[in-house]
């Protein structure tokens, strides 16, 4: 039995030749983990990396004892990482329950899992837009809509790339609520995110990455009672900081 779940060592990645990854180490267990960092640094990288969406990574990144380096994007996925994409990917013209459906019926999924009816279960407010266009959807419906078709593939990990982004404050609140309780279920998440107070209501554990390397590990309270690290790493005034 592994030590972690999620146990990254030396991970490089390119695009071309420029060099983004420059050697990532981070370990994961059962508590969510945030990633922060400003723009650029390479955050989107690292999760698309992992999920093997990116063809020149080195290094190693191994899930619960087996290498995710070198494998497909479904073998992935079928070994039990989920992954929320940044800006969500959703099919506009599908409705709701289509997206599922879809998704349910690729992972081949068994019925003691996740299926699309747990998921209106799990977000009511899915099941009264289940006939709806997903482009027709609100900003933190989409975002709910990205989740549920991430856990429809029964993740051990989820991997979140800013969920919180264009949502009103009042729908990140829920959206926070929505994550813990998922964490509180045994769901293991590492999440990257902008919003300060977001990242640090999500997780005690902080990670933050500066061109490509992780410069430092924190926990939230340590991040949060240190302005001058938050205005280093992350540009933030805290005066900006209201969510
Ligand atoms: N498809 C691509 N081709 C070439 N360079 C890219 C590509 N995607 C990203 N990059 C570069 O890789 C670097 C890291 O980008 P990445 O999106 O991982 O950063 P990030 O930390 O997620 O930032 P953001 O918060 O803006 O999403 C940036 O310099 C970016 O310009």
């Amino acid at each position: 039995m592994p030590d972690h779940l999620l146990e990254i060592r030396d991970l490089h990645a390119y695009y071309g030749q420029s060099h983004i990854l420059q050697g990532v180490n981070l370990t994961l267990g059962r508590e969510p983990l945030a990633l922060l960092g400003r723009n650029g640094m390479g955050k989107t990288t690292l999760c698309q990396a992992l999920v093997g969406l990116l063809p020149t990574v080195r290094g190693s990144a191994r899930f619960d004892g087996q290498e995710l380096i070198g494998r497909r994007p479904h073998e992935i996925a079928a070994a039990g990482v989920g992954y929320v994409p940044q800006g969500r990917r959703i099919f506009p013209s599908l409705t709701v329950e289509e997206h599922l459906r879809l998704v349910f019926r690729r992972a081949g999924a068994g019925r003691d899992g996740w299926t699309p009816e747990r998921i209106f279960e799990f977000f009511p407010r899915l099941a009264e837009r289940r006939r709806h266009r997903a482009g027709a959807l609100s900003g933190g419906e989409q975002q709910m809509l990205a989740i549920g078709r991430a856990l429809l593939t029964n993740p051990r990990l989820l991997i979140m790339d800013e969920p919180s982004e264009g949502l009103a404050p009042v729908i990140v609140d829920h959206l926070v609520e929505v994550l813990r309780g998922l964490s509180s279920q045994g769901l293991a998440m590492l999440v990257v995110e902008q919003r300060l107070a977001v990242a640090t209501a999500l997780a005690e554990r902080i990670a933050i990455m500066v061109t490509g390397r992780i410069v430092l590990e924190t926990t939230a309270a340590a991040l949060l009672a240190d302005v001058s690290i938050q205005q280093q790493y992350l540009g933030v005034s805290p005066r900006r900081e209201v969510a």
